[in-house]
């Protein structure tokens, strides 16, 4: 077991030890590695006044061992040195560059695997690795451990590390983004030259797959709607949305689509032009194995 370094004001319940080294009986195997990649809800890092000292102190104390004293690690090239090298513990680490430049500092609830997945997006940046365990750690106590690490490197430097930028992207898997719902009209304060029906009409006969819904994709504003866009999004379908409800861009499309489909609620679907139904047929189709052919045609 590594190296016990607890500082006067921490307690054994959430006490941290820094990891220099890791003995192969503590390994874990490398099968849990994909499940724990960098979290998408990783806190950004804006440069601002450092802390007061006593605040600092305080960080200090609930968090790990100053950056500046834990050795690093060369980052090794198998999974199998992988796991003998880094602890499957939750904590907080420093990848550096081939100059020894400071790339990233990351918390993980699981730092071996987190940095394999690093290790594999970006070699090029991955040479060498701090690593400070925190033992019992929850969300605060290794947020606390991270602001810890960028304060001192911003002190000692005066920079956030390029990977802590906001904006920036390399360390950090971003959620993919929705599509946008598709718009009817430019907005209610231009005048329709052509009618509303014949919109409708263009929309659904151009695009393959289209559902009408209340709300947006991303936000769906009832669970009949919601459960539409699930089962498309399962299919791995490319489909086009319209918001119902949206009275700015798609003023009077609830009503006026009524009477088109001669459907009286929502969410409807249209497939090649055609209504297939709402959330009963679809979720029926789906349950029966018969949507993925009609999306498919
Ligand atoms: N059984 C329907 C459930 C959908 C439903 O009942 N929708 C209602 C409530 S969201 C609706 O659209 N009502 C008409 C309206 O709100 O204009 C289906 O399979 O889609
Ligand atoms: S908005 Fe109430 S059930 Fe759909």
């Amino acid at each position: 077991m590594a190296a016990i370094n607890v500082s006067p004001l921490f307690t054994s319940s959430s006490s941290l030890r820094t990891f220099s080294s890791y003995a192969p009986q503590n390994t874990p195997t490398l099968s849990l590695y994909s499940r724990f990649a960098p979290s998408p809800s990783f806190p950004s890092f804006s440069l601002r006044p450092p802390i007061s000292t006593k605040t600092r102190s305080l960080i200090i104390a609930s968090a790990v061992k100053n950056l500046s004293e834990v050795e690093p690690i060369p980052v090794p090239a198998t999974p199998e040195e992988f796991a003998a090298k880094f602890p499957s513990d939750a904590g907080v680490y420093a990848v550096f560059d081939q100059n020894d430049e400071l790339q990233f500092i990351g918390i993980s609830r699981n730092i071996a695997s987190s940095l394999f997945s690093h290790k594999t997006s970006v070699p090029e940046l991955c040479c060498s690795v701090k690593v400070g365990v925190v033992n019992e750690a929850d969300r605060t106590a290794l947020t606390q451990a991270w602001k810890s690490w960028m304060e001192e490197h911003i002190e000692a430097t005066g920079k956030v590390p390029p990977g802590n930028e906001s904006g920036n992207t390399t360390w950090v898997r971003q959620p993919p983004k929705k599509k946008a719902d598709l718009r009817l009209t430019p907005g209610r304060h231009v005048q329709l030259t052509v009618p509303l029906e014949e919109l409708i009409d263009k929309l659904v006969k151009q695009n393959k797959v289209v559902a009408f819904i209340k709300g947006s994709r991303s936000a769906p504003m009832c669970g009949f709607s919601q459960r539409v866009i699930a089962i498309l999004e399962n299919q791995g379908v490319d489909y086009e949305s319209v918001d119902v409800l949206d009275e700015e861009y798609n003023c009077g499309l609830r009503e006026t689509l009524k009477q088109y489909s001669n459907w009286p609620t929502f969410p409807q679907v249209f497939v090649n032009g055609e209504l297939v139904g709402g959330c009963d047929i679809l979720t029926s189709m789906y349950e029966k194995g018969e949507l993925a052919g009609l999306l498919k045609n």
